[in-house]
């Protein structure tokens, strides 16, 4: 894959609702073949950029450009893709809840241009890897919360678009289906699908996504491989001392590379800066501390977030962490 060799480009988006400026001024481009996640709170504006990327709602500035056909990829802009070469979950799911899930299926992927054999085939096979053949003839409004959440992600993807546009995929499942999902999207991605989510869950994310743009309130906080956010921010590891309750620390404190120390009791933990010289600093640590362990530890994607939030707009960053933490609990949901 070549750096430039992207899918989607988008340049100074724009959108403002009567009472907010939703999005303000982001750019990025998904490249072919890659895992892209737009990252952040409640409110942050992803579903507004994916709602305009996907033509539902116009910028109010800035260019949104597709090159969906590698083999047409010669410097011409697509103005839309076609409805075969895009799939989208919507955050405001919307199936036939009175349809059978077999029908359902089939249904999206004639929409999307399979023939009706061929999204009957389709259809199947995804309900046997959701876990939801033996039920293939049931309503969707008598499967839980978490199973139609699996019926419509299916329904967006099975007519194996270029191009996946997935808001909020992980919201309504369980941690089991969320590990599930994770495959499924992998195994799409390496069947060569393009496909960018968006999402507040971290911790799934890190596990997943190729790139990430982190946002909130309408702007970029940071973007890049998860390798190239760490090497941006500053405290990117940290290193966990264990020694005995009497030793003075507060040397350490004055150690380059070293961005925080927080003691508890006989326990130190050392915020790094990502270009810290390592084995100078643990020679030193060897030669004034005697340590009886000794961990260390890069920061989770959350973490990260967090860490650049308060260095780029700390007046934000508690707020953006209380939404975070507040709609991570609302994600679990039993499966019937
Ligand atoms: N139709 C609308 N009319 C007015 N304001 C809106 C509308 N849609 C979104 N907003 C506002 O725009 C901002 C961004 O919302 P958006 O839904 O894009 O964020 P989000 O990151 O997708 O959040 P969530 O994770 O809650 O879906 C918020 O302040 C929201 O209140």
């Amino acid at each position: 894959m070549v750096a430039t060799d992207w899918i989607c480009d988008l340049r100074d988006v724009v959108k403002s609702y009567a009472t907010a400026r939703a999005v303000d001024g982001v750019g990025f481009q998904v490249r072919r073949g890659e895992i892209f996640a737009l990252l952040g709170p409640n409110g942050a504006g992803k579903s507004t950029l994916v709602r305009m990327m996907m033509g539902i709602i116009p910028p109010d500035a800035g260019t949104i450009h597709y090159r969906i056909d590698a083999l047409n990829s010669n410097g011409d802009l697509m103005a839309w893709p076609t409805p075969d070469q895009l799939g989208y979950l919507p955050e405001d799911r919307g199936l036939y809840r009175d349809l059978n899930i077999a029908r359902t299926l089939s249904y999206f992927g004639q929409l999307r241009g399979m023939a009706r054999i061929d999204a009957d085939r389709a259809a199947e096979e995804w309900l046997e890897k959701i876990g939801l053949a033996d039920r293939r003839k049931e309503k969707l409004r008598a499967l839980s919360k978490g199973n139609q959440q699996k019926v419509q992600f299916a329904s967006a993807v099975l007519h194996r678009p270029a191009f996946a546009v997935l808001d909020e995929p992980f919201s309504g499942l369980d941690p089991i289906n969320q590990e599930l999902l994770i495959d499924w999207l992998r195994e799409l991605r390496d069947q060569g699908t393009t496909i960018l989510l968006s999402a507040h869950q971290m911790n799934l994310v890190e596990k997943l996504a190729d790139r990430v743009f982190l946002m909130s309130r309408g702007r970029e906080v940071l973007s890049g491989t998860l390798d190239q956010v760490r090497r941006r921010v500053q405290g990117a590891l940290t290193l966990t001392l264990t020694h005995d309750d009497g030793e003075a620390i507060d040397w350490l404190e004055q150690v380059q590379g070293v961005v925080e120390v927080e003691r508890r009791g006989n326990s130190t933990r050392l915020l790094l800066g990502h270009d810290t010289p390592l084995s100078g600093l643990l020679r030193l640590i060897g030669e004034r501390l005697e340590v009886r362990a000794i961990k260390t530890e890069q920061l989770s994607l959350h973490d990260l977030y967090v860490q650049a939030l308060q260095t780029t707009a700390p007046e934000e960053a508690e707020a953006a962490l209380a939404t975070i933490a507040a709609s991570e609990g609302d994600d679990s949901d039993l499966e019937d």
